[in-house]
């Protein structure tokens, strides 16, 4: 949900048009990021400003003025009658009496540069590495894979001490060595993300558009896996700096009198207890340059984050955020076996823009009775289910209004933990593809055991037991062997029957199911439907079944509603509706329902629904209805009754 603070900062203005967040709005919003960087950048400017800084060579020795405190420490903590502050620099002097704010300046600018230079070097390579094995795979894979795991073998210290040893002491050599030491990093990291990249179908996709390998790898397979390096690019920085500071402490790195902060901090080692500013000050400015960089790494994380890209400011919560202004006595609370859903509306926050997904709707569900919900492509169908289990995720997602009522509660005033205790036990989701549904590093049987122990205290014997049950009754072959399979090796019907048992396990008292025969052949669909069918009504609970398909509603649900731009615009029994539709859009939409073996071209609606950012006032459906009326665009359209079972969002139903 977005605070006022937000509002003010400018992310989000009310009647704004709708607008992306730009990568410097997420990163801003990530306020350790905005500190991180507000740091380095002073570090680096001061660091780059040291040439034509006032402060004296960082290598001129003074012996007279050696081991001079920080001057605001001598004036702190210095007595100020027998010793009066000496002003011998801001940070004091070393052992040789050099200026120490000169050499951290300085030291910091070639930590920096080191440390930025490696991160290049190991990224470039690495990044390449890893893309050629991932994308090539085969041979080319296995051969530069052996290779890196040959690097990962030794322990990186040790092999860029090796190295140094084989190039000799120095910083460029010390860049290259820890540069050579990451590459293994990028280079396995790369490598993962692509393999996972180069399975998707749109690469598959644009070999068939006709492009070679390199340009599929450079146009399709890079853009995605650019996130993952810049992320780790960021992350290894500061990861870079310490190393080179490692290898400067050894005596490895900068040579003396050339200062880093590495070398630094190796000279000021033996002045620990002498001395301690000596040591203390460029080993607070690595941890603070590391930190920094950390932090922004996080930061360009948000950035290139695609749903955080797409409006979100933050990590989806556990259950959809609630926004009600409740006032105790709006609703009276009713008693119900099955579900009543009660005024309910469902926003999106996109950047500035506002969806309303779901606008103001009222259904009821009784117990074993099976309630079609149909409605053309985003009419909000799946966040009105979603909705009901609070599982719309949020942000962007936020319930503004309404009731869930299930049982006495309202499932939209409780407690997570007592959400958690409701769904998969009265209240469970039957979701469109089963493949991603179910886990697919376990086996079924253990999804299954899963669900059951997740609500009911016995044992896992008794739990695996009944899955084999429910295999079995959810007309699986074999139960007792396929109960040790794991989703992949079932056929999509036989995960469907999975899922569907997943979800009637616990008898629950609300069943949703959206749309889940739609990947399925005719067949195993017809199967599958009697099989929830039977299921629903032995265990009476109360069914909402969303679909595209009227033949689905006609066969297995008693009474059906119609959604469109977010709202029910009608509702009754099936065969009322169906047979005689009252809203123009129902009208249109079983217009469209192709015939089998029916001649001419497919019948369409005209127009496409409205945005739900922007939903025309009066009727949402009226630019796009042959028998809309100016009172239609103009007065707001309520649910009304045309008789006992049978309403209707209309000013003229048919
Ligand atoms: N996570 C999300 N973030 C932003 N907008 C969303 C999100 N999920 C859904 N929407 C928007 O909510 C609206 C309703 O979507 P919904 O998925 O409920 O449609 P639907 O009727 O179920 O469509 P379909 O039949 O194609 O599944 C759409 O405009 C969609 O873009």
């Amino acid at each position: 949900m977005y605070s006022n603070a937000v509002w003010r900062k400018g992310l989000r203005k009310p009647n704004q048009p709708a607008v992306r967040p730009s990568g410097w709005q997420l990163f801003n919003h990530n306020r350790l990021a905005r500190l991180g960087m507000w740091i380095f950048v002073c570090c680096t400017v001061l660091a780059c400003l040291a040439p034509i800084l006032p402060i004296p060579d960082p290598n001129a020795t003074a012996l007279v003025h050696r081991l001079a405190k920080p001057w605001l420490i001598q004036w702190f903590f210095g007595d100020m009658v027998q010793n009066p502050p000496v002003f011998e620099g801001w940070l004091g002097t070393d052992h040789l009496g050099r200026d120490l704010l000169s050499r951290v300046l300085w030291g910091t600018q070639i930590s920096l540069l080191v440390g930025g230079s490696a991160t290049l070097v190991a990224a470039l390579i690495g990044s390449l590495l890893g893309l050629v094995a991932g994308f090539w795979g085969g041979r080319i894979d296995n051969l530069l894979m052996r290779g890196i795991d040959m690097l990962m073998a030794f322990p990186y210290i040790l092999l860029a001490l090796a190295i140094v040893a084989v190039l000799g002491a120095g910083l460029m050599n010390a860049l290259f060595a820890i540069a050579i030491v990451n590459i293994p990093f990028f280079a396995r990291n790369v490598r993962g993300v692509t393999l996972g990249v180069v399975r998707q179908p749109f690469v598959e996709a644009a070999q068939l558009v006709g492009k070679n390998r390199w340009q599929t790898l450079c146009t399709d397979v890079l853009p995605n896996v650019m996130p993952t390096i810049v992320i780790t690019m960021a992350t290894t920085l500061g990861w870079m700096i310490l190393e080179t500071a490692g290898l400067s402490f050894l005596g490895l790195g900068a040579q003396p009198p050339q200062a880093d902060l590495g070398s630094m901090l190796g000279e000021g080692r033996k002045l620990l207890f002498t001395a301690p500013h000596v040591s203390i000050i460029p080993g607070l400015i690595i941890f603070i340059l590391v930190m920094s960089i950390n932090l922004i790494g996080d930061g360009i994380r948000d950035v290139l984050d695609p749903r955080l890209k797409s409006g979100v400011m933050g990590r989806p919560a556990a259950a959809t955020n609630i926004r009600c202004n409740r006032e105790a006595d709006e609703f009276a609370r009713p008693e119900v076996q099955g579900l009543i859903v009660n005024q309910l509306q469902t926003e999106f926050q996109l950047g500035h823009a506002t969806y309303q997904a779901v606008n103001n709707v009222s259904l009821t569900l009784e117990a074993g009775e099976c309630l079609g919900l149909v409605g053309e492509s985003g009419s909000g169908k799946s966040v009105l289910a979603l909705s009901i289990a609070r599982l719309v995720p949020s942000p962007p997602g936020c319930i503004v209004h309404g009731q869930v009522w299930q049982d006495t509660q309202d499932l939209l005033s409780i407690p997570l933990a007592q959400l958690q205790h409701i769904r998969g036990n009265k209240v469970a989701y039957v979701f469109q593809d089963p493949a991603t549904a179910l886990h697919p590093m376990l086996t079924v049987g253990s999804q299954l055991v899963e669900a059951i122990r997740a609500h009911r205290p016995i044992s896992y014997r008794q739990a695996w037991q009944q899955a084999v049950n429910w295999l079995e009754r959810v007309q699986i072959p074999n139960p007792g062997q396929r109960v040790h399979s794991y989703p992949y090796q079932l056929s999509g019907g036989m995960r469907q029957r999975v899922v569907i048992a997943m979800a009637l396990i616990n008898q629950p008292k609300v069943l949703i199911a959206d749309e889940p025969t739609t990947a399925l052949d005719v067949t195993v669909q017809a199967q599958i439907l009697k099989l929830l069918k039977q299921l629903q009504q032995d265990t009476k609970a109360a069914l909402l079944f969303i679909t595209h398909d009227f033949g689905v509603v006609t066969t297995l649900c008693e009474r059906i509603a119609v959604m469109y731009a977010g709202q029910i615009v009608e509702m009754g029994y099936t065969t009322d509706v169906l047979n005689h539709p009252a809203h123009p859009y129902t009208h249109q939409l079983i217009k469209c329902i192709p015939k089998l073996g029916g001649e001419g071209a497919l019948a369409t609606i005209d127009g496409l629904p409205p945005a739900m950012n922007a939903l025309p006032p009066g009727c949402h459906f009226a630019p796009r209805c042959p028998w809309a009326e100016t009172r239609c665009k103009e007065s707001t359209m309520t649910l009304k009754a045309i008789s006992n079972s049978h309403w209707v969002r209309c000013c003229k139903p048919l």
